[in-house]
């Protein structure tokens, strides 16, 4: 914590949560905090204090606030001044219906950091009595659990989340991070220690992305390999070169069945050869054992896909980023697919641990973990429901393939590419239907408009 007395910290998170919830409101139609109706369901901890405090602040703007405390024990101090400031209480966890005629935002300050999963009843039953409203968390949607992203038992779905100091694992992980909304960070001067789960920003993949050196040629910049495709899918084959593709890598391979309609589609690509990378498994149905085992005996870096994966039995002596989505992953681990998906955050560091790899669970919150237990997970947050379409995880695999060969780092390489490709997506989707061919001709524009970093030599 900061060298500041708890009460500072307090007053401050309010005001950051009473300020964005008045955006909130004039958002969705309503002048600010003058006239709206504001329900606090308030739990006995901190987190029902920053909401008293903050149900303060637009009493005092002219909102008709009313809080429904659960506990005997709610923040003596936050109920003194919602009260100074002419807000109303109900104790009981029932509301007296002051703010009836249609209650504009429910904050919930239920719980907060030190909540367990699940909520009580009494916690249910007063959001049942605002079934409908719009709903601000505190910190972390009530109920989910902070440190996992998983939910256990019924929780708040939020429409906004305003958290403070930093971005918890809920609000990045799946299924939480669905229930948190939209997360809306408020700095009040906490000093906190390194995160366990951490997201890239554009700053962050613009200094990760590799450029080509003044002097450097086609071989320092690297070359990228891929053995997938087969009979069956010549089109996996296709889509992970287009995402190979790039110019992200000095140059490119291709080896396997596809390999004159690779040829005619990019001909920049050539065939086998030394790499410092090889993609393998996409769409290489019965071939996946064996563009595995060519991969692995030229010792570099792979990233693994699709029916390669099934090939796995256990680490491969060198670094590797596996690329599942949850069935897949299921299906590598032997766990059900439901479990997988409902705890990526353990399955994705467990088969990490498991391989001695950098392990991808593709969702819509992808969830890269590293074999070290000390890397931070890194969880991507660009992206579209759009990128959810046949062949998107191929090019996924080229474009992290390429930042592979360029000499990224395996930790580095997936997040960074699901975060170009996410990016990739949006742009080409522009808010309707985009195809995997589309995403992987949005890459170069996306890393156009990566902020400016001073050039990184290799
Ligand atoms: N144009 C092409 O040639 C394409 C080829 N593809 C190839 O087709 C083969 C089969 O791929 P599939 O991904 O269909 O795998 P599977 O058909 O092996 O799917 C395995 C299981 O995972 C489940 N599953 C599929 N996608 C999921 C997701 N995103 N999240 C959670 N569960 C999911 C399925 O329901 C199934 O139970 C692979 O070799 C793949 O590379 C696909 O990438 C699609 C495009
Ligand atoms: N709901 C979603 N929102 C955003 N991205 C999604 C969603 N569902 C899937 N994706 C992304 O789409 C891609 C799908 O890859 P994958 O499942 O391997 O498909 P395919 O095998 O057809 O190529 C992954 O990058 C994944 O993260």
């Amino acid at each position: 914590m900061a060298d500041l007395p708890e009460g500072a910290l307090m007053q401050r998170a309010a005001a950051g949560l009473a300020y964005a919830i008045i955006d909130f409101l004039r958002e969705r139609g309503r002048g600010g905090a003058y006239g709206s109706r504001v329900a606090l369901l308030v739990g006995s901890g901190d987190n029902g204090g920053d909401a008293l405090y903050a149900g303060a602040i637009l009493a005092r703007r002219g909102a008709r606030v009313e809080a429904v405390l659960l506990s005997d024990r709610a923040h003596e101090g936050g109920v003194a001044a919602l009260r100074a400031a002419g807000g109303t209480v109900a104790s009981g966890g029932v509301s007296t219906g002051s703010t009836s005629g249609g209650t504009d935002v429910v904050v919930d300050g239920i719980v907060g950091i030190g909540g367990k999963p699940g909520l009580r009843a009494e916690a249910e039953a007063a959001l049942a009595m605002f079934e409908g409203a719009p709903v601000v968390s505190v910190d972390t949607p009530s109920g989910v659990c902070v440190d996992t992203g998983e939910v256990d038992g019924s929780h708040v779905s939020a429409d906004l989340t305003v958290t403070f100091g930093t971005y918890k694992p809920c609000h990045l992980l799946d299924p939480a991070a669905s229930a948190s909304g939209r997360v809306e960070l408020v700095d009040i001067g906490l000093d906190l220690p390194a995160p366990s789960v951490e997201s890239l920003e554009a700053e962050d993949v613009a200094a990760l992305v590799p450029r080509p050196a003044p002097d450097g040629h086609k071989y320092t910049r690297g070359v990228v390999g891929l053995r997938v495709g087969s009979a069956t899918y010549p089109g996996a084959a296709l889509l992970a070169v287009s995402g190979a593709n790039t110019g992200l890598a000095g140059m490119v391979r291709y080896v396997g069945t596809a390999a004159e309609w690779v040829k005619r589609h990019n001909p920049e690509v050539v065939g086998d050869g030394q790499a410092q990378a090889w993609v393998v498994g996409s769409g290489s149905a019965d071939g996946a054992n064996s563009a595995l085992a060519f991969a692995r005996a030229s010792g570099v870096p792979l990233v693994i896909d699709a029916d390669s994966l099934r090939a796995l039995t256990g680490p491969l002596g060198v670094p590797a980023i596996l690329t599942p989505h949850a069935g897949e992953l299921a299906a590598l681990i032997r766990e059900d697919r439901a479990d997988v998906e409902a705890r990526p955050l353990h399955y994705a560091r467990l088969a990490a641990k498991r391989y001695h790899a950098v392990v991808l669970l593709k969702g819509r919150r992808t969830t890269i973990a590293s074999p070290d237990p000390a890397t931070p997970v890194r969880v991507n947050t660009t992206g579209t429901s759009w990128l959810a379409t046949a062949g998107s995880g191929d090019v996924l695999g080229g474009l992290i393939g390429s930042l592979l060969a360029a000499g990224l780092a395996p930790i580095d390489a997936a997040s960074a590419g699901a975060w170009l490709h996410g990016a990739a997506a949006t742009l080409a989707s522009a808010g309707g239907p985009v195809t995997a061919s589309g995403v992987a001709s949005a890459i170069p524009a996306v890393i156009r408009s990566l902020p400016a970093v001073s050039p990184r030599s290799r």
